[in-house]
Protein backbone atom coordinates (compact mmCIF):
# COMPACT_ATOMS: atom_id res chain seq x y z
CA UNK A 1 0.00 0.00 0.00
CA UNK A 2 1.15 3.22 -0.67
CA UNK A 3 -0.05 6.54 0.81
CA UNK A 4 -0.85 10.11 -0.26
CA UNK A 5 -0.80 12.27 2.43
CA UNK A 6 -3.46 15.01 1.01
CA UNK A 7 -2.70 18.17 3.07
CA UNK A 8 -5.33 21.56 1.69
CA UNK A 9 -4.17 24.96 3.33
CA UNK A 10 -5.15 28.44 3.23
CA UNK A 11 -2.56 31.19 4.13
CA UNK A 12 -1.34 29.39 7.09
CA UNK A 13 2.54 28.67 6.38
CA UNK A 14 3.27 28.48 10.24
CA UNK A 15 1.14 25.30 10.50
CA UNK A 16 2.42 23.46 7.55
CA UNK A 17 6.37 24.44 8.91
CA UNK A 18 5.22 22.26 12.36
CA UNK A 19 3.21 19.49 10.32
CA UNK A 20 5.98 18.47 7.92
CA UNK A 21 8.50 18.68 10.33
CA UNK A 22 6.38 15.92 12.64
CA UNK A 23 6.17 13.89 9.42
CA UNK A 24 10.40 14.24 8.74
CA UNK A 25 10.39 12.37 12.63
CA UNK A 26 7.72 9.46 11.54
CA UNK A 27 9.07 6.14 12.33
CA UNK A 28 7.64 4.45 9.44
CA UNK A 29 10.26 2.95 6.85
CA UNK A 30 8.56 2.89 3.64
CA UNK A 31 8.15 5.29 1.29
CA UNK A 32 4.89 7.81 1.24
CA UNK A 33 4.20 11.07 -0.56
CA UNK A 34 2.60 14.37 0.94
CA UNK A 35 0.55 16.16 -1.41
CA UNK A 36 -0.42 19.90 -0.25
CA UNK A 37 -2.81 22.02 -1.75
CA UNK A 38 -2.86 25.96 -1.47
CA UNK A 39 -6.67 26.87 -1.67
CA UNK A 40 -5.85 30.48 -3.40
CA UNK A 41 -3.92 31.56 -0.41
CA UNK A 42 -2.20 35.23 -0.13
CA UNK A 43 0.25 33.96 2.24
CA UNK A 44 1.94 31.16 0.67
CA UNK A 45 3.36 28.04 1.93
CA UNK A 46 5.78 27.48 -0.78
CA UNK A 47 9.18 28.69 0.86
CA UNK A 48 8.40 26.45 4.11
CA UNK A 49 7.61 23.39 1.09
CA UNK A 50 10.87 23.78 -0.26
CA UNK A 51 12.69 23.37 3.02
CA UNK A 52 11.40 19.97 3.16
CA UNK A 53 11.70 19.39 -0.40
CA UNK A 54 14.92 17.01 -0.09
CA UNK A 55 13.88 15.39 3.21
CA UNK A 56 10.10 14.44 2.29
CA UNK A 57 8.42 13.37 -1.77
CA UNK A 58 6.22 16.40 -1.58
CA UNK A 59 3.97 17.75 -4.54
CA UNK A 60 2.73 21.09 -4.06
CA UNK A 61 -0.30 22.84 -5.63
CA UNK A 62 -1.46 25.90 -5.97
CA UNK A 63 -5.12 26.72 -7.07
CA UNK A 64 -7.80 28.98 -6.93
CA UNK A 65 -9.84 28.73 -3.82
CA UNK A 66 -12.79 26.65 -3.63
CA UNK A 67 -12.96 25.77 -0.14
CA UNK A 68 -11.23 22.45 1.86
CA UNK A 69 -13.85 19.65 0.47
CA UNK A 70 -12.40 20.55 -3.25
CA UNK A 71 -8.65 21.26 -2.21
CA UNK A 72 -8.91 17.83 -0.60
CA UNK A 73 -10.61 16.61 -3.85
CA UNK A 74 -8.34 18.02 -5.84
CA UNK A 75 -5.38 16.46 -3.74
CA UNK A 76 -6.32 13.14 -4.24
CA UNK A 77 -7.27 13.24 -7.96
CA UNK A 78 -3.61 14.26 -8.31
CA UNK A 79 -1.99 12.14 -6.12
CA UNK A 80 -0.25 8.53 -6.83
CA UNK A 81 -0.77 6.85 -3.88
CA UNK A 82 -3.88 3.95 -3.52
CA UNK A 83 -4.53 4.99 -0.41
CA UNK A 84 -4.94 9.07 0.75
CA UNK A 85 -4.94 10.17 4.53
CA UNK A 86 -5.92 13.77 5.10
CA UNK A 87 -5.09 16.02 7.81
CA UNK A 88 -5.95 19.38 8.41
CA UNK A 89 -3.04 21.98 8.21
CA UNK A 90 -3.90 22.49 12.10
CA UNK A 91 -2.37 18.99 13.19
CA UNK A 92 0.99 17.75 14.02
CA UNK A 93 1.68 13.93 13.45
CA UNK A 94 2.66 11.27 16.14
CA UNK A 95 6.08 9.53 14.67
CA UNK A 96 4.24 6.32 15.03
CA UNK A 97 1.00 7.59 12.81
CA UNK A 98 1.34 5.88 9.71
CA UNK A 99 3.04 2.27 10.99
CA UNK A 100 -0.58 2.47 13.33
CA UNK A 101 -2.65 3.22 9.89
CA UNK A 102 -0.77 0.54 8.50
CA UNK A 103 -1.25 -1.96 11.17
CA UNK A 104 -5.06 -1.16 11.65
CA UNK A 105 -5.48 -1.96 7.88
CA UNK A 106 -3.26 -5.19 7.61
CA UNK A 107 -5.67 -6.62 10.22
CA UNK A 108 -8.60 -5.52 8.70
CA UNK A 109 -8.87 -3.65 5.99
CA UNK A 110 -11.55 -0.76 6.02
CA UNK A 111 -12.12 1.65 2.42
CA UNK A 112 -12.43 4.67 5.59
CA UNK A 113 -10.84 5.13 8.48
CA UNK A 114 -11.05 8.02 10.85
CA UNK A 115 -9.08 8.70 14.00
CA UNK A 116 -8.88 10.88 17.38
CA UNK A 117 -7.21 14.23 18.03
CA UNK A 118 -5.15 14.80 21.11
CA UNK A 119 -3.93 18.18 23.16
CA UNK A 120 0.14 18.54 23.28
CA UNK A 121 2.05 19.65 26.08
CA UNK A 122 3.15 23.10 23.99
CA UNK A 123 -0.57 23.90 23.21
CA UNK A 124 -1.56 27.40 24.72
CA UNK A 125 -4.06 27.45 27.35
CA UNK A 126 -6.77 28.04 24.97
CA UNK A 127 -5.74 25.91 22.55
CA UNK A 128 -5.77 23.02 25.60
CA UNK A 129 -9.34 23.84 27.17
CA UNK A 130 -11.23 24.23 23.21
CA UNK A 131 -9.60 20.86 23.34
CA UNK A 132 -11.33 19.58 26.11
CA UNK A 133 -14.50 20.92 25.14
CA UNK A 134 -14.32 18.98 22.04
CA UNK A 135 -13.27 16.05 23.00
CA UNK A 136 -14.39 15.67 26.55
CA UNK A 137 -16.89 13.15 27.47
CA UNK A 138 -18.81 15.63 29.61
CA UNK A 139 -18.88 17.94 26.81
CA UNK A 140 -20.28 17.05 22.98
CA UNK A 141 -16.84 15.62 22.47
CA UNK A 142 -18.40 12.12 24.01
CA UNK A 143 -20.92 12.52 21.65
CA UNK A 144 -18.47 13.23 17.92
CA UNK A 145 -15.62 11.28 19.18
CA UNK A 146 -14.07 8.36 20.03
CA UNK A 147 -17.43 6.92 22.22
CA UNK A 148 -19.12 6.76 18.81
CA UNK A 149 -19.05 2.96 17.92
CA UNK A 150 -16.38 1.69 16.16
CA UNK A 151 -17.67 0.37 13.47
CA UNK A 152 -20.39 3.53 12.27
CA UNK A 153 -17.20 6.40 13.11
CA UNK A 154 -17.99 8.93 10.99
CA UNK A 155 -14.65 10.11 10.56
CA UNK A 156 -13.36 14.32 10.40
CA UNK A 157 -11.66 15.27 8.04
CA UNK A 158 -8.43 16.90 10.26
CA UNK A 159 -7.74 13.02 10.53
CA UNK A 160 -8.95 10.45 8.04
CA UNK A 161 -8.11 7.70 5.13
CA UNK A 162 -9.96 6.82 1.88
CA UNK A 163 -8.96 4.62 -0.23
CA UNK A 164 -8.45 5.81 -3.94
CA UNK A 165 -11.34 3.66 -5.00
CA UNK A 166 -13.97 4.64 -2.48
CA UNK A 167 -12.73 8.33 -3.06
CA UNK A 168 -13.26 7.73 -6.92
CA UNK A 169 -16.99 5.81 -6.34
CA UNK A 170 -17.98 8.45 -3.94
CA UNK A 171 -16.41 11.42 -5.82
CA UNK A 172 -15.23 12.51 -2.84
CA UNK A 173 -16.26 15.75 -0.42
CA UNK A 174 -19.24 17.44 -1.73
CA UNK A 175 -19.49 21.56 -1.11
CA UNK A 176 -20.76 21.82 2.32
CA UNK A 177 -18.51 23.05 4.86
CA UNK A 178 -18.44 22.69 7.72
CA UNK A 179 -20.58 19.44 7.67
CA UNK A 180 -18.39 18.18 4.22
CA UNK A 181 -17.54 14.77 6.40
CA UNK A 182 -20.01 13.52 7.70
CA UNK A 183 -21.92 14.01 4.46
CA UNK A 184 -18.85 12.21 3.18
CA UNK A 185 -19.25 9.24 5.81
CA UNK A 186 -23.07 8.93 4.53
CA UNK A 187 -22.89 8.58 1.42
CA UNK A 188 -19.96 6.11 1.28
CA UNK A 189 -22.24 4.42 3.17
CA UNK A 190 -24.76 4.20 0.86
CA UNK A 191 -22.29 2.69 -1.94
CA UNK A 192 -21.26 0.23 0.45
CA UNK A 193 -18.48 1.26 2.03
CA UNK A 194 -17.73 0.80 5.92
CA UNK A 195 -16.23 3.71 7.91
CA UNK A 196 -14.05 2.58 11.38
CA UNK A 197 -12.60 4.38 14.19
CA UNK A 198 -8.56 3.73 14.75
CA UNK A 199 -8.19 4.45 18.30
CA UNK A 200 -4.61 4.54 17.43
CA UNK A 201 -4.22 6.50 14.66
CA UNK A 202 -4.39 9.96 16.67
CA UNK A 203 -2.89 13.69 15.72
CA UNK A 204 -2.34 16.60 17.45
CA UNK A 205 -5.17 19.00 16.45
CA UNK A 206 -4.51 22.80 17.55
CA UNK A 207 -7.72 24.07 16.23
CA UNK A 208 -9.07 27.17 15.55
CA UNK A 209 -6.81 29.32 18.52
CA UNK A 210 -8.88 32.50 19.41
CA UNK A 211 -12.16 32.53 20.62
CA UNK A 212 -13.98 34.25 18.32
CA UNK A 213 -13.02 31.75 14.88
CA UNK A 214 -14.18 29.06 17.35
CA UNK A 215 -17.33 30.74 18.24
CA UNK A 216 -17.89 31.12 14.60
CA UNK A 217 -16.63 27.53 14.08
CA UNK A 218 -19.26 25.59 16.63
CA UNK A 219 -22.00 28.22 15.03
CA UNK A 220 -21.45 26.88 11.38
CA UNK A 221 -21.16 23.36 12.77
CA UNK A 222 -24.75 23.70 14.60
CA UNK A 223 -26.27 25.51 11.04
CA UNK A 224 -25.07 22.34 9.40
CA UNK A 225 -26.09 19.63 10.76
CA UNK A 226 -30.34 20.17 10.17
CA UNK A 227 -28.98 20.77 6.25
CA UNK A 228 -27.40 16.91 7.01
CA UNK A 229 -30.60 15.82 8.60
CA UNK A 230 -32.47 17.32 5.87
CA UNK A 231 -30.73 15.23 3.06
CA UNK A 232 -30.36 11.91 5.34
CA UNK A 233 -33.03 11.81 7.25
CA UNK A 234 -32.85 8.18 8.14
CA UNK A 235 -29.36 9.19 9.57
CA UNK A 236 -30.80 11.53 12.26
CA UNK A 237 -29.97 10.58 15.90
CA UNK A 238 -31.08 12.09 18.89
CA UNK A 239 -27.86 13.27 20.62
CA UNK A 240 -27.54 15.84 17.87
CA UNK A 241 -30.00 18.16 19.96
CA UNK A 242 -28.00 17.68 23.03
CA UNK A 243 -26.35 21.17 22.88
CA UNK A 244 -29.90 22.95 21.69
CA UNK A 245 -31.54 21.11 24.85
CA UNK A 246 -28.97 22.47 27.17
CA UNK A 247 -29.60 25.97 26.00
CA UNK A 248 -33.57 25.69 26.35
CA UNK A 249 -32.70 24.21 29.75
CA UNK A 250 -30.69 27.17 30.78
CA UNK A 251 -33.02 29.66 29.68
CA UNK A 252 -35.78 27.47 31.66
CA UNK A 253 -34.09 27.62 34.66
CA UNK A 254 -33.82 31.11 34.91
CA UNK A 255 -36.88 31.72 33.95
CA UNK A 256 -38.44 28.87 36.73
CA UNK A 257 -36.13 31.43 39.36
CA UNK A 258 -39.24 34.04 39.14
CA UNK A 259 -41.64 31.18 40.36
CA UNK A 260 -39.08 30.08 43.20
CA UNK A 261 -37.13 26.79 41.79
CA UNK A 262 -33.94 27.43 41.92
CA UNK A 263 -32.53 23.28 41.30
CA UNK A 264 -32.94 23.71 37.83
CA UNK A 265 -29.72 26.61 37.90
CA UNK A 266 -28.18 24.96 40.37
CA UNK A 267 -27.80 21.81 38.62
CA UNK A 268 -26.40 23.73 35.31
CA UNK A 269 -24.30 25.28 37.98
CA UNK A 270 -22.78 21.65 39.05
CA UNK A 271 -21.97 20.78 35.81
CA UNK A 272 -20.19 23.72 35.21
CA UNK A 273 -18.02 23.08 38.75
CA UNK A 274 -17.43 19.89 37.01
CA UNK A 275 -16.29 20.66 33.96
CA UNK A 276 -13.96 23.03 35.85
CA UNK A 277 -12.60 20.26 37.87
CA UNK A 278 -12.44 17.70 35.23
CA UNK A 279 -10.29 20.03 33.43
CA UNK A 280 -8.22 21.22 35.70
CA UNK A 281 -7.36 17.86 36.92
CA UNK A 282 -6.79 16.43 33.30
CA UNK A 283 -4.65 19.75 32.36
CA UNK A 284 -2.82 19.93 35.85
CA UNK A 285 -3.64 23.46 35.50
CA UNK A 286 -6.88 25.77 37.26
CA UNK A 287 -6.23 28.37 34.68
CA UNK A 288 -7.22 25.40 31.66
CA UNK A 289 -10.05 24.69 34.30
CA UNK A 290 -11.35 28.08 34.20
CA UNK A 291 -11.05 28.61 30.30
CA UNK A 292 -12.69 25.17 29.78
CA UNK A 293 -16.18 26.44 31.59
CA UNK A 294 -16.19 29.21 28.75
CA UNK A 295 -15.07 26.74 25.65
CA UNK A 296 -18.09 24.81 26.62
CA UNK A 297 -20.06 27.41 27.21
CA UNK A 298 -19.40 28.80 23.98
CA UNK A 299 -19.90 25.59 22.39
CA UNK A 300 -22.96 24.86 23.72
CA UNK A 301 -24.27 28.25 23.04
CA UNK A 302 -23.07 29.03 19.70
CA UNK A 303 -23.83 25.47 18.41
CA UNK A 304 -27.22 24.98 20.37
CA UNK A 305 -28.77 28.25 19.14
CA UNK A 306 -27.36 27.52 15.70
CA UNK A 307 -28.69 24.42 15.86
CA UNK A 308 -32.02 25.42 16.44
CA UNK A 309 -32.76 28.57 13.86
CA UNK A 310 -31.30 26.08 11.16
CA UNK A 311 -33.86 23.40 12.17
CA UNK A 312 -36.34 25.66 11.84
CA UNK A 313 -35.47 27.17 8.53
CA UNK A 314 -34.40 24.42 6.70
CA UNK A 315 -36.96 21.57 8.81
CA UNK A 316 -39.97 23.48 9.31
CA UNK A 317 -40.30 25.82 6.85
CA UNK A 318 -37.92 23.61 4.53
CA UNK A 319 -36.10 26.63 2.95
CA UNK A 320 -33.39 25.64 0.51
CA UNK A 321 -30.38 25.54 2.69
CA UNK A 322 -27.52 26.85 0.02
CA UNK A 323 -30.15 29.88 -0.65
CA UNK A 324 -30.50 30.67 3.79
CA UNK A 325 -26.90 29.23 4.18
CA UNK A 326 -25.20 30.45 1.48
CA UNK A 327 -21.54 30.81 3.16
CA UNK A 328 -21.77 27.11 4.45
CA UNK A 329 -21.17 26.16 0.29
CA UNK A 330 -18.32 26.63 -1.73
CA UNK A 331 -18.93 27.26 -5.41
CA UNK A 332 -18.44 23.92 -7.06
CA UNK A 333 -20.19 21.67 -9.04
CA UNK A 334 -21.57 18.78 -6.88
CA UNK A 335 -22.52 16.58 -10.21
CA UNK A 336 -18.93 17.65 -12.42
CA UNK A 337 -16.51 18.77 -9.57
CA UNK A 338 -14.51 15.53 -9.81
CA UNK A 339 -14.28 15.60 -13.12
CA UNK A 340 -14.41 19.35 -14.22
CA UNK A 341 -13.19 20.86 -11.12
CA UNK A 342 -10.24 22.12 -8.83
CA UNK A 343 -7.78 20.75 -11.62
CA UNK A 344 -7.03 22.81 -14.52
CA UNK A 345 -6.98 19.79 -16.80
CA UNK A 346 -9.71 19.47 -18.94
CA UNK A 347 -9.77 17.47 -22.28
CA UNK A 348 -7.04 19.09 -23.77
CA UNK A 349 -7.11 18.98 -27.26
CA UNK A 350 -6.03 21.41 -29.01
CA UNK A 351 -2.95 20.22 -30.62
CA UNK A 352 -2.62 17.07 -31.35
CA UNK A 353 0.67 15.59 -32.87
CA UNK A 354 0.54 18.17 -35.80
CA UNK A 355 3.67 18.80 -38.02
CA UNK A 356 4.98 22.04 -36.24
CA UNK A 357 6.25 19.32 -33.58
CA UNK A 358 5.33 21.94 -30.39
CA UNK A 359 7.10 20.98 -27.73
CA UNK A 360 4.54 22.80 -25.62
CA UNK A 361 1.28 24.96 -25.64
CA UNK A 362 0.08 27.72 -23.36
CA UNK A 363 -2.49 26.96 -21.05
CA UNK A 364 -6.09 28.07 -22.36
CA UNK A 365 -7.89 29.67 -20.07
CA UNK A 366 -12.17 30.18 -21.78
CA UNK A 367 -13.66 33.29 -20.69
CA UNK A 368 -17.16 33.08 -21.36
CA UNK A 369 -20.62 35.33 -20.14
CA UNK A 370 -23.70 35.80 -21.77
CA UNK A 371 -24.64 38.37 -24.11
CA UNK A 372 -23.83 42.02 -22.97
CA UNK A 373 -22.01 40.79 -19.50
CA UNK A 374 -18.87 41.92 -20.15
CA UNK A 375 -16.22 39.50 -22.01
CA UNK A 376 -15.00 41.74 -24.68
CA UNK A 377 -14.33 44.52 -21.93
CA UNK A 378 -12.83 42.19 -19.70
CA UNK A 379 -10.74 40.54 -23.19
CA UNK A 380 -9.76 44.53 -23.86
CA UNK A 381 -8.41 44.79 -20.11
CA UNK A 382 -6.42 41.88 -20.36
CA UNK A 383 -5.01 42.95 -24.06
CA UNK A 384 -3.94 46.00 -22.16
CA UNK A 385 -1.80 43.78 -19.72
CA UNK A 386 -0.36 42.37 -22.46
CA UNK A 387 -2.11 38.98 -22.48
CA UNK A 388 -2.99 37.16 -25.81
CA UNK A 389 -6.87 37.13 -25.86
CA UNK A 390 -8.87 35.22 -28.85
CA UNK A 391 -12.03 37.26 -29.34
CA UNK A 392 -14.24 34.71 -31.26
CA UNK A 393 -17.06 37.25 -32.66
CA UNK A 394 -14.24 39.59 -34.22
CA UNK A 395 -12.86 36.46 -35.52
CA UNK A 396 -15.91 34.48 -36.89
CA UNK A 397 -16.53 37.92 -38.44
CA UNK A 398 -13.19 37.80 -40.11
CA UNK A 399 -14.00 34.07 -41.38
CA UNK A 400 -17.82 34.62 -42.48
CA UNK A 401 -15.43 37.06 -44.80
CA UNK A 402 -14.23 34.08 -46.47
CA UNK A 403 -15.80 33.55 -50.34
CA UNK A 404 -15.89 29.61 -49.52
CA UNK A 405 -17.88 30.25 -46.19
CA UNK A 406 -20.08 33.02 -47.64
CA UNK A 407 -20.89 30.54 -50.80
CA UNK A 408 -21.60 27.55 -47.78
CA UNK A 409 -23.86 30.27 -46.27
CA UNK A 410 -26.02 31.40 -49.59
CA UNK A 411 -26.68 27.77 -50.03
CA UNK A 412 -27.86 27.20 -46.97
CA UNK A 413 -30.24 30.34 -46.56
CA UNK A 414 -30.47 31.34 -49.53
CA UNK A 415 -29.05 34.60 -51.93
CA UNK A 416 -31.49 37.34 -50.31
CA UNK A 417 -28.75 36.73 -46.95
CA UNK A 418 -26.19 38.62 -48.82
CA UNK A 419 -25.63 42.45 -49.48
CA UNK A 420 -25.28 43.48 -53.46
CA UNK A 421 -21.51 43.38 -52.55
CA UNK A 422 -21.89 39.48 -51.54
CA UNK A 423 -20.82 40.20 -48.27
CA UNK A 424 -23.00 38.46 -45.56
CA UNK A 425 -25.82 41.07 -44.30
CA UNK A 426 -25.62 39.95 -40.36
CA UNK A 427 -28.87 41.89 -39.61
CA UNK A 428 -30.78 39.35 -41.90
CA UNK A 429 -29.18 36.42 -41.10
CA UNK A 430 -29.17 37.40 -37.42
CA UNK A 431 -32.91 37.92 -37.48
CA UNK A 432 -33.44 34.56 -39.28
CA UNK A 433 -31.43 32.35 -36.63
CA UNK A 434 -31.95 33.19 -33.38
CA UNK A 435 -35.79 32.72 -33.29
CA UNK A 436 -35.03 29.56 -34.81
CA UNK A 437 -32.85 27.22 -33.01
CA UNK A 438 -32.46 24.95 -35.93
CA UNK A 439 -31.77 27.60 -38.49
CA UNK A 440 -28.74 28.52 -36.01
CA UNK A 441 -26.95 24.99 -35.91
CA UNK A 442 -27.34 25.27 -39.49
CA UNK A 443 -25.33 28.05 -39.11
CA UNK A 444 -23.27 27.03 -36.48
CA UNK A 445 -22.07 24.26 -37.98
CA UNK A 446 -20.53 26.49 -41.51
CA UNK A 447 -18.94 28.82 -39.37
CA UNK A 448 -17.49 27.12 -35.78
CA UNK A 449 -15.48 24.49 -37.62
CA UNK A 450 -13.84 27.59 -39.51
CA UNK A 451 -13.37 29.25 -36.10
CA UNK A 452 -12.06 26.36 -34.48
CA UNK A 453 -9.17 26.09 -37.27
CA UNK A 454 -8.30 29.38 -36.81
CA UNK A 455 -7.76 29.11 -33.29
CA UNK A 456 -5.78 26.57 -33.66
CA UNK A 457 -3.46 28.20 -35.16
CA UNK A 458 -3.44 31.37 -33.35
CA UNK A 459 -2.99 29.71 -30.01
CA UNK A 460 0.53 28.24 -32.57
CA UNK A 461 1.47 31.65 -32.82
CA UNK A 462 1.27 31.93 -29.37
CA UNK A 463 2.86 29.09 -27.96
CA UNK A 464 5.32 30.97 -26.34
CA UNK A 465 2.98 33.14 -23.94
CA UNK A 466 2.37 31.35 -20.76
CA UNK A 467 -1.54 31.35 -20.97
CA UNK A 468 -3.62 32.77 -23.42
CA UNK A 469 -7.54 33.81 -23.18
CA UNK A 470 -9.96 32.37 -25.63
CA UNK A 471 -13.42 34.96 -24.86
CA UNK A 472 -16.58 33.98 -26.53
CA UNK A 473 -20.29 33.57 -25.25
CA UNK A 474 -20.87 30.01 -26.63
CA UNK A 475 -17.81 28.40 -25.11
CA UNK A 476 -19.96 25.87 -23.81
CA UNK A 477 -22.69 24.81 -26.44
CA UNK A 478 -19.84 25.28 -29.35
CA UNK A 479 -18.28 22.44 -27.35
CA UNK A 480 -14.74 25.24 -27.26
CA UNK A 481 -14.28 24.54 -23.68
CA UNK A 482 -12.89 21.20 -24.21
CA UNK A 483 -9.65 22.64 -25.55
CA UNK A 484 -9.05 24.71 -21.93
CA UNK A 485 -7.25 23.98 -18.68
CA UNK A 486 -9.55 26.53 -17.09
CA UNK A 487 -12.72 28.44 -17.16
CA UNK A 488 -14.04 32.21 -15.88
CA UNK A 489 -17.00 32.69 -16.15
CA UNK A 490 -18.35 36.56 -16.51
CA UNK A 491 -21.86 37.48 -14.71
CA UNK A 492 -24.13 40.52 -14.60
CA UNK A 493 -27.69 40.77 -13.57
CA UNK A 494 -30.02 39.85 -16.59
CA UNK A 495 -31.64 43.75 -16.77
CA UNK A 496 -28.34 45.43 -16.65
CA UNK A 497 -27.58 43.15 -19.77
CA UNK A 498 -30.03 43.97 -21.80
CA UNK A 499 -29.49 47.75 -21.09
CA UNK A 500 -25.85 47.46 -21.77
CA UNK A 501 -26.36 46.23 -25.30
CA UNK A 502 -29.23 48.60 -25.90
CA UNK A 503 -26.76 50.89 -25.52
CA UNK A 504 -24.60 49.61 -27.04
CA UNK A 505 -25.93 48.31 -30.49
CA UNK A 506 -28.54 49.70 -32.28
CA UNK A 507 -31.12 46.57 -31.53
CA UNK A 508 -34.66 45.24 -29.29
CA UNK A 509 -34.80 44.21 -25.96
CA UNK A 510 -36.76 41.41 -28.10
CA UNK A 511 -33.51 40.67 -30.05
CA UNK A 512 -31.66 40.21 -27.06
CA UNK A 513 -33.82 38.07 -25.12
CA UNK A 514 -34.03 35.85 -28.43
CA UNK A 515 -30.38 35.56 -28.39
CA UNK A 516 -29.94 35.12 -24.43
CA UNK A 517 -32.94 31.94 -25.82
CA UNK A 518 -29.83 30.64 -27.68
CA UNK A 519 -27.70 30.61 -24.80
CA UNK A 520 -27.30 28.65 -21.29
CA UNK A 521 -28.00 30.63 -18.47
CA UNK A 522 -25.44 32.34 -15.99
CA UNK A 523 -26.09 29.64 -13.22
CA UNK A 524 -25.18 26.78 -15.72
CA UNK A 525 -22.30 28.18 -16.85
CA UNK A 526 -21.12 29.09 -13.07
CA UNK A 527 -21.59 25.55 -12.32
CA UNK A 528 -19.07 24.64 -14.96
CA UNK A 529 -16.84 27.30 -14.49
CA UNK A 530 -13.64 27.41 -11.71
CA UNK A 531 -13.80 31.19 -11.79
CA UNK A 532 -16.40 33.52 -11.69
CA UNK A 533 -16.46 37.13 -12.13
CA UNK A 534 -19.04 39.51 -10.97
CA UNK A 535 -18.84 42.56 -13.71
CA UNK A 536 -21.41 44.75 -12.33
CA UNK A 537 -18.67 47.39 -10.78
CA UNK A 538 -15.82 47.56 -12.98
CA UNK A 539 -13.61 48.66 -10.87
CA UNK A 540 -14.26 45.28 -8.89
CA UNK A 541 -14.23 43.22 -11.83
CA UNK A 542 -10.46 44.73 -12.49
CA UNK A 543 -9.22 44.22 -9.11
CA UNK A 544 -10.21 40.43 -9.90
CA UNK A 545 -8.59 40.26 -13.02
CA UNK A 546 -5.42 41.13 -11.71
CA UNK A 547 -6.12 38.74 -8.86
CA UNK A 548 -6.70 36.08 -11.05
CA UNK A 549 -3.86 36.67 -13.47
CA UNK A 550 -1.23 36.58 -10.40
CA UNK A 551 -2.77 32.82 -9.76
CA UNK A 552 -1.94 32.19 -13.23
CA UNK A 553 1.43 33.48 -12.92
CA UNK A 554 2.11 31.71 -9.97
CA UNK A 555 1.22 28.12 -11.10
CA UNK A 556 3.10 28.45 -14.38
C1 LIG B 1 -25.87 35.71 -36.60
C2 LIG B 1 -24.73 36.69 -36.69
C3 LIG B 1 -24.35 36.91 -38.12
C4 LIG B 1 -25.19 38.01 -36.05
O1 LIG B 1 -24.11 38.91 -36.08
P1 LIG B 1 -24.01 40.17 -35.11
O2 LIG B 1 -22.97 41.08 -35.70
O3 LIG B 1 -25.37 40.72 -34.86
O4 LIG B 1 -23.53 39.55 -33.71
P2 LIG B 1 -22.07 39.15 -33.26
O5 LIG B 1 -21.50 38.08 -34.13
O6 LIG B 1 -21.23 40.34 -33.04
O7 LIG B 1 -22.40 38.44 -31.86
C5 LIG B 1 -22.87 39.24 -30.78
C6 LIG B 1 -23.33 38.35 -29.68
O8 LIG B 1 -24.41 37.51 -30.09
C7 LIG B 1 -24.35 36.30 -29.44
N1 LIG B 1 -24.13 35.16 -30.39
C8 LIG B 1 -23.42 35.16 -31.55
N2 LIG B 1 -23.45 33.97 -32.15
C9 LIG B 1 -24.17 33.19 -31.35
C10 LIG B 1 -24.53 31.83 -31.40
N3 LIG B 1 -24.14 31.05 -32.42
N4 LIG B 1 -25.28 31.33 -30.40
C11 LIG B 1 -25.68 32.11 -29.38
N5 LIG B 1 -25.36 33.41 -29.28
C12 LIG B 1 -24.61 33.94 -30.24
C13 LIG B 1 -23.13 36.42 -28.51
O9 LIG B 1 -23.48 36.92 -27.27
C14 LIG B 1 -22.27 37.38 -29.21
O10 LIG B 1 -21.29 37.93 -28.44
C15 LIG B 1 -23.47 36.18 -35.92
O11 LIG B 1 -23.72 36.24 -34.56
C16 LIG B 1 -23.06 34.77 -36.29
O12 LIG B 1 -22.62 34.54 -37.39
N6 LIG B 1 -23.22 33.82 -35.35
C17 LIG B 1 -22.86 32.42 -35.64
C18 LIG B 1 -21.38 32.21 -35.48
C19 LIG B 1 -20.96 32.28 -34.05
O13 LIG B 1 -21.35 31.42 -33.27
N7 LIG B 1 -20.15 33.29 -33.69
C20 LIG B 1 -19.75 33.51 -32.35
C21 LIG B 1 -18.56 32.81 -31.82
S1 LIG B 1 -17.71 31.69 -32.80
N1 LIG C 1 -19.11 46.72 -15.35
C1 LIG C 1 -19.73 47.40 -16.34
N2 LIG C 1 -20.52 48.42 -16.02
C2 LIG C 1 -21.17 49.10 -16.99
N3 LIG C 1 -21.07 48.84 -18.31
C3 LIG C 1 -20.27 47.84 -18.68
C4 LIG C 1 -19.56 47.05 -17.71
N4 LIG C 1 -18.87 46.10 -18.38
C5 LIG C 1 -19.13 46.28 -19.68
N5 LIG C 1 -19.95 47.33 -19.87
C6 LIG C 1 -20.49 47.81 -21.14
O1 LIG C 1 -21.53 46.93 -21.52
C7 LIG C 1 -21.52 46.70 -22.91
C8 LIG C 1 -21.41 45.19 -23.16
O2 LIG C 1 -20.11 44.77 -22.81
P1 LIG C 1 -19.29 43.80 -23.75
O3 LIG C 1 -19.39 44.23 -25.17
O4 LIG C 1 -17.95 43.64 -23.15
O5 LIG C 1 -20.16 42.49 -23.50
P2 LIG C 1 -20.00 41.04 -24.10
O6 LIG C 1 -20.16 40.11 -22.97
O7 LIG C 1 -18.77 40.95 -24.88
O8 LIG C 1 -21.28 40.97 -25.01
P3 LIG C 1 -21.55 40.15 -26.38
O9 LIG C 1 -21.90 38.76 -25.99
O10 LIG C 1 -22.67 40.86 -27.02
O11 LIG C 1 -20.31 40.21 -27.20
C9 LIG C 1 -20.35 47.47 -23.49
O12 LIG C 1 -20.84 48.63 -24.08
C10 LIG C 1 -19.48 47.78 -22.27
O13 LIG C 1 -18.82 49.01 -22.42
Amino acid sequence: MFFSIIIPVYNRPDEIDELLESLVKTSYSKEFEIVIVEDGSETTCQNIVEKYKNMLLISYYYKPNSGPGDSRNFGMKNAKGDYFIIFDSDCIIPKDYLNEVENALDEKFVDCFGGPDKALKSFSTIQKAINFAMTSFITTGGIRGGSEKIDKFQPRSFNMGISKKAFEMSKGFGNIHPGEDPDLSIRLWKLGFDTRLFPKAFVYHKRRIDWEKFSIQVSKFGKARPILNSWYPEYKKITYWFPSLFVIGLVLSFLSVFLLFDWGLKLYFVYFVCVFLLASIQNKSVIIGGLSVIAVWKQFFGYGVSFLESHFFISILKRDPKKKYPKLFFKISEENHFEEKGSFVTEKKIVENTDDKILRIPKIIGLTGGIGSGKTTIAQYLQSKGVPVYISDVEAKKVMEQPEIISKIAVVFGNDILNSDRTINRDKLAALVFKDSEQLKKLNSIVHPAVKKHFKNWVLEHKNAPFIFKETAILFESGGYKDCDMIVTVTAPTENRIERVLKRDNTTRDKIIQRMNNQLSDEERKERSQFVINNENFENTKKEIDQLLSVLLKTQ
